[in-house]
Protein backbone atom coordinates (compact mmCIF):
# COMPACT_ATOMS: atom_id res chain seq x y z
CA UNK A 1 0.00 0.00 0.00
CA UNK A 2 2.73 2.74 1.05
CA UNK A 3 6.10 3.24 0.40
CA UNK A 4 7.68 5.16 2.84
CA UNK A 5 10.81 6.84 1.44
CA UNK A 6 11.53 10.25 2.81
CA UNK A 7 13.59 12.05 5.38
CA UNK A 8 13.15 11.32 9.15
CA UNK A 9 9.83 12.91 10.89
CA UNK A 10 10.19 15.86 12.84
CA UNK A 11 6.87 17.30 13.44
CA UNK A 12 5.37 16.86 16.78
CA UNK A 13 2.10 19.11 16.33
CA UNK A 14 -0.03 20.04 13.64
CA UNK A 15 0.20 23.64 12.09
CA UNK A 16 -2.08 25.90 13.19
CA UNK A 17 -2.56 28.20 9.82
CA UNK A 18 -5.25 26.70 6.94
CA UNK A 19 -3.18 26.11 3.53
CA UNK A 20 -4.80 24.80 0.16
CA UNK A 21 -4.11 21.08 -0.16
CA UNK A 22 0.08 21.43 -1.71
CA UNK A 23 0.78 20.01 -4.67
CA UNK A 24 4.46 19.25 -3.56
CA UNK A 25 4.84 15.74 -2.19
CA UNK A 26 3.78 15.44 1.42
CA UNK A 27 6.37 13.02 4.08
CA UNK A 28 3.89 10.25 3.59
CA UNK A 29 3.57 10.84 -0.49
CA UNK A 30 1.74 12.78 -2.66
CA UNK A 31 -0.85 15.19 -2.36
CA UNK A 32 -3.32 12.69 -3.60
CA UNK A 33 -2.60 9.98 -0.75
CA UNK A 34 -3.17 12.84 1.51
CA UNK A 35 -6.43 13.57 0.32
CA UNK A 36 -7.25 9.59 0.50
CA UNK A 37 -5.92 9.75 3.96
CA UNK A 38 -8.03 12.83 4.81
CA UNK A 39 -10.79 11.28 3.35
CA UNK A 40 -10.04 8.10 5.63
CA UNK A 41 -9.25 9.93 8.81
CA UNK A 42 -13.20 11.76 7.84
CA UNK A 43 -15.10 8.16 7.79
CA UNK A 44 -13.46 6.73 10.74
CA UNK A 45 -14.47 9.88 12.56
CA UNK A 46 -17.76 10.01 11.58
CA UNK A 47 -17.84 6.09 11.96
CA UNK A 48 -16.74 7.30 16.16
CA UNK A 49 -19.58 9.70 15.66
CA UNK A 50 -17.29 12.35 16.63
CA UNK A 51 -17.44 16.15 15.29
CA UNK A 52 -14.14 17.76 13.71
CA UNK A 53 -14.30 20.11 16.77
CA UNK A 54 -14.16 16.93 19.36
CA UNK A 55 -11.81 14.79 17.45
CA UNK A 56 -9.63 18.09 17.93
CA UNK A 57 -9.93 18.01 21.44
CA UNK A 58 -8.01 14.39 21.40
CA UNK A 59 -5.73 15.19 19.44
CA UNK A 60 -4.91 18.40 21.28
CA UNK A 61 -5.38 21.08 18.14
CA UNK A 62 -7.80 23.27 16.66
CA UNK A 63 -10.90 22.09 14.66
CA UNK A 64 -9.24 23.88 11.47
CA UNK A 65 -6.53 21.63 11.81
CA UNK A 66 -8.88 18.66 11.54
CA UNK A 67 -10.39 20.15 8.61
CA UNK A 68 -7.53 20.54 6.92
CA UNK A 69 -6.07 17.14 7.35
CA UNK A 70 -9.59 15.70 5.80
CA UNK A 71 -8.94 18.00 3.07
CA UNK A 72 -5.96 16.48 2.36
CA UNK A 73 -4.41 19.99 3.03
CA UNK A 74 -1.95 18.73 5.71
CA UNK A 75 1.50 17.09 5.47
CA UNK A 76 1.26 14.01 7.12
CA UNK A 77 3.84 12.29 9.43
CA UNK A 78 3.72 8.91 10.65
CA UNK A 79 3.59 10.18 14.30
CA UNK A 80 0.54 12.57 13.31
CA UNK A 81 -1.10 9.12 11.71
CA UNK A 82 -0.10 7.43 14.98
CA UNK A 83 -1.73 9.90 16.83
CA UNK A 84 -5.01 10.04 14.59
CA UNK A 85 -5.21 6.06 15.45
CA UNK A 86 -5.42 5.95 19.22
CA UNK A 87 -8.00 9.42 18.57
CA UNK A 88 -9.96 7.64 16.06
CA UNK A 89 -9.11 4.10 17.46
CA UNK A 90 -8.82 2.95 14.00
CA UNK A 91 -5.62 2.09 12.43
CA UNK A 92 -5.89 4.34 9.59
CA UNK A 93 -3.08 3.03 7.43
CA UNK A 94 -1.07 -0.19 7.51
CA UNK A 95 2.65 -0.58 5.68
CA UNK A 96 2.56 -3.54 2.96
CA UNK A 97 -0.57 -4.80 0.76
CA UNK A 98 -3.40 -5.90 2.64
CA UNK A 99 -4.35 -9.29 2.30
CA UNK A 100 -6.87 -11.05 2.26
CA UNK A 101 -7.87 -13.11 5.34
CA UNK A 102 -8.25 -16.64 6.36
CA UNK A 103 -9.07 -19.22 9.15
CA UNK A 104 -7.32 -22.24 10.91
CA UNK A 105 -10.23 -24.30 12.22
CA UNK A 106 -9.46 -27.46 14.75
CA UNK A 107 -12.47 -28.84 14.75
CA UNK A 108 -14.16 -31.91 16.28
CA UNK A 109 -15.49 -30.66 19.64
CA UNK A 110 -18.90 -29.76 20.45
CA UNK A 111 -19.50 -25.88 21.12
CA UNK A 112 -21.52 -24.84 24.16
CA UNK A 113 -22.81 -22.56 26.25
CA UNK A 114 -25.60 -19.64 24.69
CA UNK A 115 -25.40 -17.03 21.91
CA UNK A 116 -27.70 -14.16 20.39
CA UNK A 117 -28.73 -13.85 17.40
CA UNK A 118 -27.98 -9.87 16.16
CA UNK A 119 -29.94 -7.78 14.15
CA UNK A 120 -30.60 -8.64 10.21
CA UNK A 121 -28.18 -7.36 6.88
CA UNK A 122 -31.34 -7.42 5.07
CA UNK A 123 -33.08 -5.29 7.38
CA UNK A 124 -30.57 -2.92 7.81
CA UNK A 125 -30.04 -2.62 4.07
CA UNK A 126 -33.23 -1.25 3.56
CA UNK A 127 -34.12 0.63 6.09
CA UNK A 128 -30.64 2.88 5.34
CA UNK A 129 -32.39 3.35 1.99
CA UNK A 130 -35.84 4.46 3.14
CA UNK A 131 -34.08 6.95 5.65
CA UNK A 132 -33.67 8.81 2.24
CA UNK A 133 -37.15 9.41 2.45
CA UNK A 134 -37.25 11.39 5.93
CA UNK A 135 -36.88 14.89 5.92
CA UNK A 136 -36.69 14.43 9.81
CA UNK A 137 -33.63 12.59 12.07
CA UNK A 138 -33.72 8.71 11.56
CA UNK A 139 -32.40 7.17 14.28
CA UNK A 140 -31.52 2.99 13.63
CA UNK A 141 -30.77 1.28 16.79
CA UNK A 142 -29.27 -2.26 16.66
CA UNK A 143 -27.94 -1.92 13.62
CA UNK A 144 -25.39 -5.40 12.47
CA UNK A 145 -22.03 -3.97 11.86
CA UNK A 146 -21.47 -5.85 9.17
CA UNK A 147 -19.34 -4.45 5.69
CA UNK A 148 -23.06 -4.49 3.74
CA UNK A 149 -24.13 -2.18 5.83
CA UNK A 150 -20.76 -0.24 5.84
CA UNK A 151 -21.06 -0.37 1.29
CA UNK A 152 -24.61 1.27 1.78
CA UNK A 153 -23.55 4.03 4.28
CA UNK A 154 -20.40 4.96 1.86
CA UNK A 155 -22.79 5.53 -0.74
CA UNK A 156 -25.08 7.43 1.26
CA UNK A 157 -22.25 9.75 2.97
CA UNK A 158 -20.61 9.89 -0.92
CA UNK A 159 -24.21 12.29 -1.81
CA UNK A 160 -24.48 14.04 1.25
CA UNK A 161 -26.19 12.11 4.06
CA UNK A 162 -24.71 12.57 7.79
CA UNK A 163 -24.75 9.10 9.41
CA UNK A 164 -23.28 9.07 13.16
CA UNK A 165 -22.59 6.37 14.93
CA UNK A 166 -23.75 6.67 18.67
CA UNK A 167 -20.35 5.87 21.40
CA UNK A 168 -21.27 2.29 21.16
CA UNK A 169 -21.17 2.01 17.88
CA UNK A 170 -24.54 0.61 17.80
CA UNK A 171 -27.31 3.25 16.96
CA UNK A 172 -26.96 5.05 13.42
CA UNK A 173 -28.50 8.52 13.39
CA UNK A 174 -28.94 9.82 9.73
CA UNK A 175 -29.70 12.99 8.56
CA UNK A 176 -30.47 13.24 4.36
CA UNK A 177 -29.54 17.09 3.08
CA UNK A 178 -32.15 19.02 1.26
CA UNK A 179 -29.98 18.33 -1.54
CA UNK A 180 -28.40 15.29 -2.60
CA UNK A 181 -24.86 14.90 -4.53
CA UNK A 182 -25.67 12.41 -6.72
CA UNK A 183 -22.73 13.38 -9.07
CA UNK A 184 -20.76 12.23 -6.26
CA UNK A 185 -21.72 9.20 -5.32
CA UNK A 186 -19.25 6.19 -4.48
CA UNK A 187 -19.71 4.28 -7.21
CA UNK A 188 -17.30 1.47 -6.54
CA UNK A 189 -19.20 0.74 -2.80
CA UNK A 190 -22.52 1.00 -4.93
CA UNK A 191 -21.47 -1.93 -7.17
CA UNK A 192 -20.24 -4.61 -4.60
CA UNK A 193 -23.82 -4.21 -3.53
CA UNK A 194 -27.25 -5.64 -4.94
CA UNK A 195 -28.79 -3.05 -2.37
CA UNK A 196 -28.05 -0.52 -3.95
CA UNK A 197 -31.09 -0.81 -6.20
CA UNK A 198 -33.33 -0.17 -3.51
CA UNK A 199 -31.94 3.71 -3.94
CA UNK A 200 -34.44 3.32 -7.11
CA UNK A 201 -37.61 3.71 -4.92
CA UNK A 202 -36.61 6.71 -2.94
CA UNK A 203 -34.87 8.68 -4.95
CA UNK A 204 -37.55 8.72 -7.87
CA UNK A 205 -38.99 11.20 -5.21
CA UNK A 206 -35.93 13.16 -5.21
CA UNK A 207 -34.92 13.74 -9.04
CA UNK A 208 -36.27 14.23 -12.77
CA UNK A 209 -33.25 11.98 -13.83
CA UNK A 210 -30.22 10.65 -12.24
CA UNK A 211 -27.59 7.81 -12.29
CA UNK A 212 -26.93 5.00 -10.20
CA UNK A 213 -24.16 2.17 -10.82
CA UNK A 214 -25.36 -0.91 -11.59
CA UNK A 215 -25.98 -3.20 -8.95
CA UNK A 216 -23.66 -6.25 -7.22
CA UNK A 217 -22.95 -8.30 -4.67
CA UNK A 218 -22.43 -12.49 -4.06
CA UNK A 219 -21.74 -14.70 -7.04
CA UNK A 220 -25.01 -16.82 -7.19
CA UNK A 221 -25.77 -15.88 -10.75
CA UNK A 222 -27.85 -13.47 -12.87
CA UNK A 223 -30.51 -12.06 -10.81
CA UNK A 224 -32.90 -10.13 -12.16
CA UNK A 225 -33.44 -6.36 -12.08
CA UNK A 226 -36.71 -6.55 -14.00
CA UNK A 227 -39.27 -6.86 -11.61
CA UNK A 228 -38.15 -3.23 -9.63
CA UNK A 229 -38.25 -2.00 -13.19
CA UNK A 230 -42.24 -3.36 -13.74
CA UNK A 231 -42.71 -2.28 -9.97
CA UNK A 232 -41.93 1.27 -10.08
CA UNK A 233 -42.84 1.94 -13.79
CA UNK A 234 -46.69 3.29 -12.52
CA UNK A 235 -44.59 6.08 -10.55
CA UNK A 236 -43.22 7.47 -13.53
CA UNK A 237 -39.75 6.05 -13.58
CA UNK A 238 -37.91 4.80 -16.61
CA UNK A 239 -35.05 3.18 -16.80
CA UNK A 240 -32.12 2.78 -19.52
CA UNK A 241 -28.86 0.83 -18.68
CA UNK A 242 -25.91 2.33 -20.13
CA UNK A 243 -22.06 0.99 -19.65
CA UNK A 244 -22.57 -0.01 -16.05
CA UNK A 245 -25.25 2.82 -15.27
CA UNK A 246 -28.90 2.82 -14.86
CA UNK A 247 -29.82 6.06 -16.22
CA UNK A 248 -33.04 7.37 -14.50
CA UNK A 249 -35.86 9.52 -15.65
CA UNK A 250 -38.97 10.11 -13.81
CA UNK A 251 -42.39 11.76 -14.78
CA UNK A 252 -44.36 11.66 -12.03
CA UNK A 253 -48.17 10.78 -12.57
CA UNK A 254 -51.21 12.43 -11.09
CA UNK A 255 -53.28 9.33 -9.93
CA UNK A 256 -54.98 8.85 -6.65
CA UNK A 257 -54.93 5.08 -6.41
CA UNK A 258 -52.74 2.69 -7.78
CA UNK A 259 -52.66 -0.84 -8.04
CA UNK A 260 -48.98 -2.44 -8.72
CA UNK A 261 -49.01 -6.25 -9.14
CA UNK A 262 -45.37 -7.65 -8.08
CA UNK A 263 -44.16 -9.75 -11.06
CA UNK A 264 -42.34 -12.06 -8.69
CA UNK A 265 -43.05 -12.24 -4.84
CA UNK A 266 -39.03 -11.16 -3.74
CA UNK A 267 -37.94 -8.73 -1.09
CA UNK A 268 -36.27 -6.35 -2.39
CA UNK A 269 -38.72 -5.62 -5.14
CA UNK A 270 -41.34 -5.29 -2.34
CA UNK A 271 -39.41 -2.80 -0.66
CA UNK A 272 -38.61 -0.75 -3.55
CA UNK A 273 -42.52 -0.33 -4.50
CA UNK A 274 -43.36 0.48 -0.63
CA UNK A 275 -40.42 3.21 -0.67
CA UNK A 276 -41.90 4.73 -3.84
CA UNK A 277 -45.46 4.75 -2.59
CA UNK A 278 -44.58 6.08 0.69
CA UNK A 279 -43.97 9.10 -0.57
CA UNK A 280 -46.49 9.09 -3.46
CA UNK A 281 -49.99 10.93 -2.72
CA UNK A 282 -53.16 8.53 -2.75
CA UNK A 283 -53.02 4.65 -2.27
CA UNK A 284 -50.88 2.35 -3.83
CA UNK A 285 -51.98 -1.25 -3.39
CA UNK A 286 -49.08 -3.54 -3.90
CA UNK A 287 -50.24 -7.78 -4.77
CA UNK A 288 -48.08 -10.18 -4.59
CA UNK A 289 -45.74 -8.82 -2.45
CA UNK A 290 -43.35 -10.21 0.16
CA UNK A 291 -44.39 -10.57 3.61
CA UNK A 292 -40.84 -11.65 4.22
CA UNK A 293 -38.97 -10.12 7.93
CA UNK A 294 -37.15 -7.68 6.29
CA UNK A 295 -40.35 -6.18 4.65
CA UNK A 296 -41.89 -5.81 8.04
CA UNK A 297 -39.22 -4.34 9.45
CA UNK A 298 -39.25 -1.65 6.36
CA UNK A 299 -43.28 -1.73 7.29
CA UNK A 300 -42.97 -0.64 10.74
CA UNK A 301 -40.42 1.87 10.00
CA UNK A 302 -42.79 3.56 7.00
CA UNK A 303 -45.37 3.54 10.04
CA UNK A 304 -43.71 5.23 12.49
CA UNK A 305 -42.71 7.80 9.44
CA UNK A 306 -46.68 8.64 9.25
CA UNK A 307 -47.26 6.21 6.05
CA UNK A 308 -50.05 4.28 5.84
CA UNK A 309 -48.88 0.67 5.20
CA UNK A 310 -51.86 -2.26 5.77
CA UNK A 311 -51.52 -5.75 5.42
CA UNK A 312 -48.28 -6.18 7.03
CA UNK A 313 -47.57 -9.74 7.11
CA UNK A 314 -49.63 -10.36 3.81
CA UNK A 315 -49.41 -10.45 0.34
CA UNK A 316 -51.45 -7.42 -0.43
CA UNK A 317 -50.03 -3.85 1.27
CA UNK A 318 -52.29 -0.92 0.90
CA UNK A 319 -49.78 2.36 1.42
CA UNK A 320 -51.17 5.40 1.82
CA UNK A 321 -48.25 7.90 0.84
CA UNK A 322 -47.37 11.59 1.95
CA UNK A 323 -45.37 13.98 -0.39
CA UNK A 324 -43.46 15.25 2.44
CA UNK A 325 -42.61 12.88 5.64
CA UNK A 326 -40.61 14.90 8.23
CA UNK A 327 -40.27 12.86 11.45
CA UNK A 328 -37.93 12.30 13.73
CA UNK A 329 -38.35 8.00 14.14
CA UNK A 330 -36.58 5.59 16.16
CA UNK A 331 -36.41 2.24 14.97
CA UNK A 332 -34.57 -0.79 16.40
CA UNK A 333 -34.18 -3.59 13.73
CA UNK A 334 -35.32 -7.05 14.56
CA UNK A 335 -32.76 -10.45 14.58
CA UNK A 336 -31.78 -12.00 11.46
CA UNK A 337 -33.25 -15.58 11.13
CA UNK A 338 -30.58 -16.47 8.71
CA UNK A 339 -28.23 -15.68 11.47
CA UNK A 340 -30.24 -17.72 14.39
CA UNK A 341 -30.46 -20.63 11.41
CA UNK A 342 -26.91 -20.38 11.16
CA UNK A 343 -26.10 -20.77 15.08
CA UNK A 344 -28.52 -23.31 15.10
CA UNK A 345 -26.74 -25.37 12.26
CA UNK A 346 -23.06 -24.84 14.30
CA UNK A 347 -24.35 -26.17 16.97
CA UNK A 348 -26.50 -29.49 15.71
CA UNK A 349 -23.60 -30.23 13.14
CA UNK A 350 -21.06 -30.38 16.43
CA UNK A 351 -23.50 -32.28 18.35
CA UNK A 352 -23.99 -29.41 20.69
CA UNK A 353 -25.67 -28.60 23.82
CA UNK A 354 -26.54 -24.95 22.70
CA UNK A 355 -29.01 -22.30 23.08
CA UNK A 356 -29.48 -19.46 20.52
CA UNK A 357 -31.11 -16.29 22.26
CA UNK A 358 -33.32 -14.13 20.86
CA UNK A 359 -34.18 -16.00 17.64
CA UNK A 360 -36.93 -14.72 15.35
CA UNK A 361 -38.99 -17.99 15.72
CA UNK A 362 -42.16 -16.49 13.24
CA UNK A 363 -39.36 -16.36 10.56
CA UNK A 364 -37.65 -19.77 11.27
CA UNK A 365 -41.01 -22.27 11.43
CA UNK A 366 -40.84 -24.52 8.52
CA UNK A 367 -37.03 -24.90 9.50
CA UNK A 368 -37.73 -26.27 12.81
CA UNK A 369 -40.47 -28.48 11.75
CA UNK A 370 -38.23 -29.75 9.23
CA UNK A 371 -35.39 -30.36 11.78
CA UNK A 372 -37.95 -32.19 13.86
CA UNK A 373 -38.76 -34.12 11.10
CA UNK A 374 -35.06 -34.88 10.47
CA UNK A 375 -34.47 -35.91 14.90
CA UNK A 376 -33.44 -33.41 16.00
CA UNK A 377 -34.36 -32.69 19.91
CA UNK A 378 -34.77 -29.15 21.44
CA UNK A 379 -37.02 -27.20 23.72
CA UNK A 380 -38.43 -23.01 22.64
CA UNK A 381 -38.44 -20.67 25.62
CA UNK A 382 -41.76 -19.15 25.84
CA UNK A 383 -41.97 -15.99 22.88
CA UNK A 384 -41.41 -12.53 23.84
CA UNK A 385 -41.37 -9.54 21.65
CA UNK A 386 -38.08 -7.82 19.50
CA UNK A 387 -37.23 -4.03 20.33
CA UNK A 388 -39.51 -2.88 17.59
CA UNK A 389 -42.50 -4.21 19.45
CA UNK A 390 -43.72 -6.88 16.68
CA UNK A 391 -41.45 -9.96 15.97
CA UNK A 392 -41.89 -12.92 18.00
CA UNK A 393 -38.71 -14.25 19.61
CA UNK A 394 -37.49 -17.26 21.80
CA UNK A 395 -34.78 -18.85 23.28
CA UNK A 396 -34.29 -22.20 21.18
CA UNK A 397 -31.97 -24.78 23.13
CA UNK A 398 -30.62 -27.50 20.90
CA UNK A 399 -29.50 -30.82 22.19
CA UNK A 400 -26.92 -33.52 20.79
CA UNK A 401 -29.49 -35.90 18.45
CA UNK A 402 -28.92 -38.79 15.77
CA UNK A 403 -30.36 -37.25 12.62
CA UNK A 404 -32.17 -38.87 9.74
CA UNK A 405 -32.66 -37.35 6.22
CA UNK A 406 -37.04 -36.17 5.66
CA UNK A 407 -38.70 -38.61 3.09
CA UNK A 408 -39.10 -35.18 1.17
CA UNK A 409 -36.78 -32.83 -0.56
CA UNK A 410 -36.12 -29.74 0.97
CA UNK A 411 -36.78 -26.77 -0.90
CA UNK A 412 -37.30 -22.85 -0.21
CA UNK A 413 -40.63 -20.86 -1.04
CA UNK A 414 -40.95 -16.89 -0.09
CA UNK A 415 -41.96 -16.31 3.46
CA UNK A 416 -43.74 -18.23 5.02
CA UNK A 417 -42.08 -20.97 3.37
CA UNK A 418 -38.35 -22.68 4.48
CA UNK A 419 -36.06 -19.07 3.87
CA UNK A 420 -34.22 -19.42 0.88
CA UNK A 421 -31.24 -18.34 2.68
CA UNK A 422 -31.07 -20.64 5.32
CA UNK A 423 -31.43 -23.59 2.43
CA UNK A 424 -27.96 -23.88 2.09
CA UNK A 425 -27.54 -24.90 5.65
CA UNK A 426 -29.58 -28.18 5.24
CA UNK A 427 -27.01 -29.28 3.13
CA UNK A 428 -24.29 -29.19 6.11
CA UNK A 429 -27.07 -30.48 8.24
CA UNK A 430 -28.19 -33.38 5.35
CA UNK A 431 -24.57 -34.41 5.53
CA UNK A 432 -24.40 -35.24 9.04
CA UNK A 433 -27.57 -36.98 8.85
CA UNK A 434 -28.14 -40.69 7.90
CA UNK A 435 -29.80 -41.02 4.59
CA UNK A 436 -29.79 -39.39 1.22
CA UNK A 437 -31.53 -36.00 0.91
CA UNK A 438 -32.32 -33.69 -2.13
CA UNK A 439 -32.27 -29.89 -1.98
CA UNK A 440 -33.88 -27.93 -4.30
CA UNK A 441 -32.26 -24.58 -4.90
CA UNK A 442 -34.83 -23.01 -7.44
CA UNK A 443 -33.95 -19.73 -6.69
CA UNK A 444 -30.06 -19.17 -6.99
CA UNK A 445 -28.07 -20.19 -10.68
CA UNK A 446 -25.39 -20.66 -8.63
CA UNK A 447 -25.72 -21.31 -4.99
CA UNK A 448 -26.30 -24.79 -4.89
CA UNK A 449 -23.07 -25.30 -7.14
CA UNK A 450 -21.26 -23.84 -4.27
CA UNK A 451 -22.39 -26.31 -1.49
CA UNK A 452 -20.88 -29.19 -3.60
CA UNK A 453 -17.24 -27.96 -2.15
CA UNK A 454 -18.18 -29.58 1.11
CA UNK A 455 -16.70 -33.06 -0.32
CA UNK A 456 -13.35 -31.82 0.15
CA UNK A 457 -14.50 -32.35 3.60
CA UNK A 458 -15.45 -35.57 3.27
CA UNK A 459 -19.47 -35.08 1.97
CA UNK A 460 -20.71 -37.11 0.18
CA UNK A 461 -22.93 -34.18 -1.88
CA UNK A 462 -23.41 -35.01 -5.64
CA UNK A 463 -24.38 -31.80 -8.14
CA UNK A 464 -27.62 -33.49 -9.71
CA UNK A 465 -28.06 -30.11 -11.96
CA UNK A 466 -27.31 -26.61 -11.55
CA UNK A 467 -30.28 -26.23 -8.81
CA UNK A 468 -30.31 -29.55 -6.61
CA UNK A 469 -27.69 -31.45 -5.24
CA UNK A 470 -28.25 -34.87 -3.33
CA UNK A 471 -26.44 -35.10 0.29
CA UNK A 472 -26.11 -38.57 1.74
CA UNK A 473 -24.83 -38.99 5.09
CA UNK A 474 -23.97 -39.44 8.26
CA UNK A 475 -20.43 -37.73 6.74
CA UNK A 476 -16.97 -38.79 8.83
CA UNK A 477 -16.25 -34.83 8.33
CA UNK A 478 -12.48 -34.45 8.02
CA UNK A 479 -10.61 -31.32 7.63
CA UNK A 480 -9.18 -29.66 4.29
CA UNK A 481 -8.21 -26.91 2.98
CA UNK A 482 -10.83 -24.71 0.97
CA UNK A 483 -10.52 -21.39 -0.76
CA UNK A 484 -13.74 -19.74 0.32
CA UNK A 485 -16.83 -19.72 -2.28
CA UNK A 486 -17.70 -16.51 -3.19
CA UNK A 487 -21.37 -16.63 -2.18
CA UNK A 488 -21.88 -15.44 1.65
CA UNK A 489 -23.55 -18.33 3.07
CA UNK A 490 -22.15 -21.04 1.25
CA UNK A 491 -19.06 -19.85 2.84
CA UNK A 492 -20.70 -19.80 6.06
CA UNK A 493 -21.60 -23.22 5.69
CA UNK A 494 -17.81 -24.55 4.76
CA UNK A 495 -16.76 -22.63 7.99
CA UNK A 496 -19.49 -24.73 10.17
CA UNK A 497 -18.34 -28.02 8.01
CA UNK A 498 -14.93 -27.28 9.36
CA UNK A 499 -15.87 -26.93 12.66
CA UNK A 500 -17.57 -30.63 12.50
CA UNK A 501 -14.56 -31.76 11.01
CA UNK A 502 -11.47 -33.51 13.66
CA UNK A 503 -8.36 -32.07 12.68
CA UNK A 504 -7.18 -28.72 11.51
CA UNK A 505 -8.61 -27.01 8.53
CA UNK A 506 -7.88 -23.65 7.06
CA UNK A 507 -10.60 -21.55 4.85
CA UNK A 508 -8.75 -18.99 2.67
CA UNK A 509 -9.93 -15.67 1.64
CA UNK A 510 -13.18 -15.57 4.23
CA UNK A 511 -13.44 -11.71 3.59
CA UNK A 512 -16.46 -12.39 2.06
CA UNK A 513 -18.53 -13.42 5.64
CA UNK A 514 -18.08 -9.99 6.88
CA UNK A 515 -20.62 -8.66 4.48
CA UNK A 516 -23.32 -10.53 6.57
CA UNK A 517 -22.21 -11.70 10.19
CA UNK A 518 -20.60 -9.43 12.96
CA UNK A 519 -18.02 -10.98 15.03
CA UNK A 520 -18.65 -14.39 13.67
CA UNK A 521 -16.03 -16.26 14.77
CA UNK A 522 -14.93 -14.74 18.40
CA UNK A 523 -18.62 -15.62 18.63
CA UNK A 524 -18.21 -18.97 18.01
CA UNK A 525 -15.00 -18.57 20.06
CA UNK A 526 -16.75 -18.00 23.08
CA UNK A 527 -18.76 -20.78 22.35
CA UNK A 528 -15.64 -23.22 23.04
CA UNK A 529 -14.81 -23.10 18.84
CA UNK A 530 -11.30 -23.06 17.89
CA UNK A 531 -10.63 -20.27 15.49
CA UNK A 532 -7.53 -18.19 14.48
CA UNK A 533 -7.52 -15.75 12.40
CA UNK A 534 -4.54 -14.98 9.65
CA UNK A 535 -3.45 -13.36 7.00
CA UNK A 536 -1.04 -13.49 4.48
C1 LIG B 1 -30.97 -7.46 0.62
C2 LIG B 1 -31.95 -8.57 0.63
O1 LIG B 1 -33.01 -8.46 1.22
N1 LIG B 1 -31.58 -9.68 0.02
C3 LIG B 1 -32.45 -10.83 -0.01
C4 LIG B 1 -33.45 -10.63 -1.12
O2 LIG B 1 -32.73 -10.35 -2.30
P1 LIG B 1 -33.55 -9.85 -3.59
O3 LIG B 1 -34.88 -9.33 -3.22
O4 LIG B 1 -32.63 -8.94 -4.31
O5 LIG B 1 -33.73 -11.20 -4.35
P2 LIG B 1 -33.91 -11.38 -5.92
O6 LIG B 1 -34.90 -10.39 -6.42
O7 LIG B 1 -32.56 -11.38 -6.55
O8 LIG B 1 -34.55 -12.82 -5.93
C5 LIG B 1 -33.71 -13.93 -5.83
C6 LIG B 1 -33.93 -14.81 -7.04
O9 LIG B 1 -35.19 -15.41 -6.90
C7 LIG B 1 -35.95 -15.24 -8.07
N2 LIG B 1 -37.35 -15.15 -7.64
C8 LIG B 1 -37.69 -14.45 -6.51
C9 LIG B 1 -39.01 -14.38 -6.09
C10 LIG B 1 -39.99 -15.03 -6.87
O10 LIG B 1 -41.19 -14.99 -6.55
N3 LIG B 1 -39.62 -15.69 -7.98
C11 LIG B 1 -38.32 -15.77 -8.38
O11 LIG B 1 -38.02 -16.39 -9.39
C12 LIG B 1 -35.41 -13.98 -8.71
O12 LIG B 1 -35.60 -13.98 -10.10
C13 LIG B 1 -33.93 -14.06 -8.36
O13 LIG B 1 -33.21 -14.80 -9.29
O14 LIG B 1 -34.23 -11.80 -1.30
C14 LIG B 1 -33.49 -12.99 -1.59
C15 LIG B 1 -34.50 -14.10 -1.74
O15 LIG B 1 -35.27 -14.21 -0.56
C16 LIG B 1 -32.51 -13.27 -0.46
O16 LIG B 1 -31.73 -14.38 -0.84
C17 LIG B 1 -31.62 -12.09 -0.24
O17 LIG B 1 -30.84 -12.30 0.93
C1 LIG C 1 -28.05 -13.51 -1.07
C2 LIG C 1 -27.99 -12.83 0.04
O1 LIG C 1 -28.08 -11.48 0.14
P1 LIG C 1 -27.91 -10.31 -0.93
O2 LIG C 1 -29.25 -10.04 -1.50
O3 LIG C 1 -27.42 -9.19 -0.09
O4 LIG C 1 -26.90 -10.78 -1.95
C3 LIG C 1 -27.86 -13.48 1.36
O5 LIG C 1 -28.02 -12.78 2.37
O6 LIG C 1 -27.59 -14.67 1.42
Amino acid sequence: MYEIAWPPVTATEIPAETTAPSPAPSPLGTAASAARIGALVRDARRHRGLTQQQLAERLATSQSAVARIEQGGQNLTLELLGRLSEALDSELISVGPAGPTHLRVTGGTPLRGSVTVKSSKNAAVALLCAALLNRGRTTLRNVARIVEVDRILDVLRSIGVSATWDGAGRDLTLVVPDELDLAGIDADAARRTRSIIMFLGPLLHRARTFRLPYAGGCDLGTRTVEPHMIALRPFGLDVEAHAGEYHATVDPRATERRTIVLTERGDTVTENALLAAARTEGTTVIRNASSNYMVQDLCLYLQLLGVGVEGLGTTTLTVTGRAVLDADVDYTISEDPVEAMSLLTAGIVTNSELTVRRAPVEFLEIELAVLAEMGLRFERSPEYLADNGHTRLADVTIHPSQLKAPIDKIHPMPFPGLNIDNLPFFAVIAASATGSTLIHDWVYDNRAIHLSDLTRLGADVRLMDPHRVLVTGPTRWRSAEVVCPPALRPAVCILLAMLASRGTSVLRNVDIIARGYEHLYERLVEMGASIEVFSD
